[in-house]
Parts: C-alpha cells; structure tokens; sequence
C-alpha cells in the first residue's frame, strides 16, 4: 500500500477516493522539520490505492535493473540550494515505476492528445506512451484523439499500437494533429466517459496544461476514476518549475550554434539608435566580419512600435495574443538607417515560424521525450494523477497541474546563462551596471521566473530618442541575416548554403 507522506490516507471524502496533499508536494519549514503537507483540502492527487504488482518485475530488460522501483516516500526538491536554516521549500513527488499499481493492465484504456502549437518531439511522445503502455504495462487499448481537445467531440480517433508508431518519431509534426481553441470541458469529459477512457495523456504548452486543469477538475466533480497526465511542449520555453522542454529557443539555440551575432528576446528591452544601440553594433560588426546574423525571438522589441502599431488586441483561438511583426519592422528600419549614412547592406529576413517547429526532433530531445512519456506512464499506472510530468533539478517529478499554470517561465537577464550568450555573441547588453546592480538585497530566483524589469524597460525608451551621431559610407554590401521567430539556426543556415 502507498504509504508515502505526502498522499496521506487520512481523509477520505468518498469510499472511492483518498484525499491527498492537493499540489502532490509539500513544503517543509527548517532543515530539521518534519514534512508538513500544504492545502490538505479536497484535492485528489491519486486514485484509490494501489494493489496490484507492476507488472514491470516480470520484464526481463528491468530484472537486472537494481533498485528499479522508486519508493513511494521519495520526492524532488524545488529548490536545491537552500541558505543555512532557509526554508527547505517544495518538493513533489518522484517519477517512476511504483512496486504497485492501480490499473490491472487489461483494464486500462487509454488515450493520447496533441494541443496547440507544433513542437518537434510530439510525435517521440506518442510513440514512447503507446510503446511504454503495450511493452512496459501490457496495455493494449490506445486510442489518438485527432485534432487537440475539439478532437474528443469533433473529430475521428485511431487505434494506436507499437506498429502504428513504429517510426513516427522520425517525422516531424504530431501524427494526431493539433489545433486552437475548442476547449469545451463538458463536451472532452463526455467524451472521455462515453469511451470508458481511463487514462488521458494530454501533450501540449501552457495553454494545453491549463485546459488538462480545468478537464481534471470537471473529472474529480464527477467522480469518474480516470486519470489525466499532462506531458508538456513549449517552442518557447514559457512553462515554469521544469528545468527544460523539447522544442527550441532562440536563446539556445543561439548559444548552441556560435553563428549568431546579435540575439534579440522579449525579456531584454533594446534601443536601436545612440551609443550601444543596434545600430552602433550592427555598424561596428559589420565593419569588422563583413557579415552577420541577427536572430529574433517572437516578442522581441515589442515596444518599440508605435503606439497605433503596437494597438493590436487581436487574440488566436486559444486567447494568446496576436504579436506583431517586428522583425519586418526593424529590417527597414535598418535599411533605412544605412541608407541615411550611405553605408550599402545587403538585408535578407526570413520568418522561418513552421519550417522550425514541424521539423523532427533531434537526439537529444528524442531521449528526453521517452523520459517525460514513460514517467507519465509510471505515474498513471500507480494511478496518479493532476500532474504534469518534468524534470525539477535533473530528477523527473509529478508536478500539480496548478504549480504549472500559476505562472510563466521567463528568461531572466541578469542570470549567467543570457551573460553566456552575451559573452558569445559580443552584442549589447543595452544595460548599463547600475541598471542590472538594482537592489542588492534582492534575492536571486533559483529557477527562471517572471521578474519585473520596468527600470530596463525605461532606458530602452530613453535612449530610443537618441539621434545617429556620425556619418559614414561604405562601398561593400556586408550582408546580414536576420531570422525571426524560435530559431533552429541549423535549418536557416542550411536553407541558405
Ligand atoms: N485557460 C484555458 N482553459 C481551457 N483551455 C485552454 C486554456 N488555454 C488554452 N486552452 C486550450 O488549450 C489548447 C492549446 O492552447 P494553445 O495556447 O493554443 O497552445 P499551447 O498549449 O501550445 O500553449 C487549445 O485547444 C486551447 O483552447
Ligand atoms: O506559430 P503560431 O502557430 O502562429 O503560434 C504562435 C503562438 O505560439 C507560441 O509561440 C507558443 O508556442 P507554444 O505552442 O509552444 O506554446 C506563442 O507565443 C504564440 O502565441
């Protein structure tokens, strides 16, 4: 029996079901303090106990595994540098195969979703849950809901077997399709229980994991004994507590191909006329290489359109708001400032959106897809659910549904990793010390976190105004490469041999 102290069996608020910790985590005051479990109201984290041997113990390719089982006590820590009698903070509960299980394999029925954006590594994810379900759990009945959420009322389902996935993982795109908008809770829970499905593997952002939320909630009001784990994707890094996601980043990418000269974030205001502007930079480099690259990330330099621009509220189907083009925008603001100092470029812009995000997935995402997929397979066979699944300090965790929605991820600039890319890439920081110096008693978030950065936001503006102070001509057109969107560099750079 699941003994652990953060799934306490205590309350029981139905013969059904155990009343567990409501964020699958606790909080624990001193070093020395016994856990103290937050929120004991009536969220369950789990289904009923788990009874049944894992099947996993009869696998020849485990047996030799020593340990393999993960102990039902054991948890992450959020934080894992913690000052001297600081609080020790939260903890959720380790991924991985339970010595029990709540489903009897034959018994489960279960279902596999892709929502909103295209992420390479999607179609990994489906592979790994359909082949970690049949070879792992001996679960035979799969279903691919087509079409993201609109799918469990709208759309066709396909059986899925180890067969059908065999190879998918090597395509780009997500084999179920994805889509927008058309989250009707009632409807996708009907869904789910007209087709006596008793696990949901829903895969998808932030936008996916709140909408996983509020089916979760709509699940518990009914009673139903089915489980919902959450794997999440993001192109843009926005999903908090987990230390990394499949896809791909400006920033990292940038970092990881030492081609880019200048990378352009939403989180780090930028100014392009004056002293350390862009300008200055792209002058200076140009001079210098002949060439370059600058790439934009979506929602870099927002700001700085124009008031009737920037007067744009439109929203997609999910509710994100529309971005403008500022890439467009900042190519002719670049041509034309070189016209005016009568300096010749040669400006190419390519707005790769899609060509990046239905490529397949590299290596290294591919391992980590199976990681995410057979935790959320651990987790719901122990009957877990409410969780998204993710790695919190190099470990993978369940992590409540809520702790992921609650905020959103941020690339923090004063951290080491943008001075990494600073540092590579040589371009402005378009801050000055006193700027990042700000408050020293300002405690440093251990993971990357939504800080406020009015102060970077004013000197951008202020030295927006500032006029070109220098005349130059130049006879050679240096070209430049500017690259919009999350950027895979290495496709843009093949598309341009
Ligand atoms: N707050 C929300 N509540 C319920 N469903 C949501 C919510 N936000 C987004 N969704 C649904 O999640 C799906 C994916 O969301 P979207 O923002 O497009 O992509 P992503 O998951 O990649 O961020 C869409 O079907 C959308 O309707
Ligand atoms: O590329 P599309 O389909 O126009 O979507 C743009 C949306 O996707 C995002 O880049 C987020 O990507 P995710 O789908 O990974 O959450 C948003 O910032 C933006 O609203």
């Amino acid at each position: 029996m699941d003994s652990s102290p953060i799934s306490s069996s205590a309350s029981l608020s139905t013969p059904k079901f155990r009343c567990f910790d409501p964020t699958n985590s606790y909080t624990t005051t001193t070093p020395n303090h016994t856990p103290i479990p937050r929120h004991r109201n009536n969220y369950k984290g789990t289904l009923a106990n788990s009874t049944y041997p894992n099947p996993l113990q009869d696998n020849p390719a485990y047996s030799v595994v020593k340990q393999y089982f993960v102990n039902v006590d054991d948890t992450v820590a959020q934080r894992i540098v913690v000052a001297k009698d600081s609080p020790r903070g939260t903890h959720f509960r380790r991924a991985g195969p339970r010595q029990k299980v709540y489903f009897e394999s034959e018994d489960v029925h279960a279902c596999i979703v892709t929502c909103g954006g295209l992420c390479p590594g999607l179609n990994t994810v489906i592979r790994e849950i359909v082949c970690g379900l049949y070879h792992m759990y001996g679960v035979h009945k799969v279903l691919g809901i087509e079409g993201g959420y609109r799918g469990f009322y709208a759309r066709n389902t396909i059986p899925l077997t180890p067969k059908v996935v065999n190879d998918i993982h090597k395509r780009g795109g997500t084999i179920l399709g994805s889509s927008r908008g058309g989250h009707d809770t009632s409807k996708i829970v009907d869904s789910i229980q007209d087709r006596g499905i008793n696990q949901v593997y829903i895969i998808g952002g932030d936008g996916t994991q709140k909408g996983a939320s509020v089916i979760f909630e709509e699940i518990r009001r009914r009673g139903l004994k089915v489980v919902l784990a959450g794997i999440p994707k993001t192109i843009d890094n926005d999903i908090p507590v987990i230390d990394k996601s499949f896809g791909f980043i400006a920033m990292y990418a940038t970092l990881a191909s030492r081609d880019v000269d200048c990378c352009l974030i939403p989180e780090s205001p930028f100014y392009l006329e004056g002293p350390g502007g862009l300008f200055e930079y792209i002058e200076k480099r140009l001079k210098e290489h002949g060439h370059m690259v600058i790439v934009m990330a979506e929602g870099a330099g927002q700001e700085l359109l124009s008031e009737s621009i920037r007067a744009n509220d439109q929203q997609d189907a999910s509710g994100n708001k529309l971005l403008n083009d500022v890439g467009l925008w900042i190519s002719q603001r670049i041509k034309d400032h070189f016209k005016k100092r009568k300096m010749a470029i040669n400006l190419k812009y390519i707005d790769p959106t899609y060509m990046i995000r239905a490529v397949p997935s590299n290596a290294s995402d591919n391992v980590y897809c199976t990681l995410l997929a057979h935790s959320a397979v651990h987790g719901a066979m122990a009957g877990y659910t409410g969780f998204t699944v993710g790695p919190v300090n190099g470990r993978h965790a369940y992590i409540p549904f809520r702790r992921v929605i609650e905020t959103q991820n941020k690339v923090v600039i004063t951290d080491r990793m943008w001075a990494r890319l600073l540092c590579s890439t040589n371009q402005p920081s378009f801050l000055d010390h006193k700027d990042v110096v700000g408050d020293e008693n300002e405690e440093v978030p251990q993971i990357q976190s939504i800080n406020g950065e009015n102060h970077l936001e004013a000197r951008a503006t202020k030295h927006r105004e500032l006029k070109d102070v220098t005349e130059d001509t130049r006879e050679e057109e240096p070209p430049i490469l500017l690259v919009n969107g999350n950027s895979h560099l290495e496709t843009i750079m093949a598309n341009q041999k």
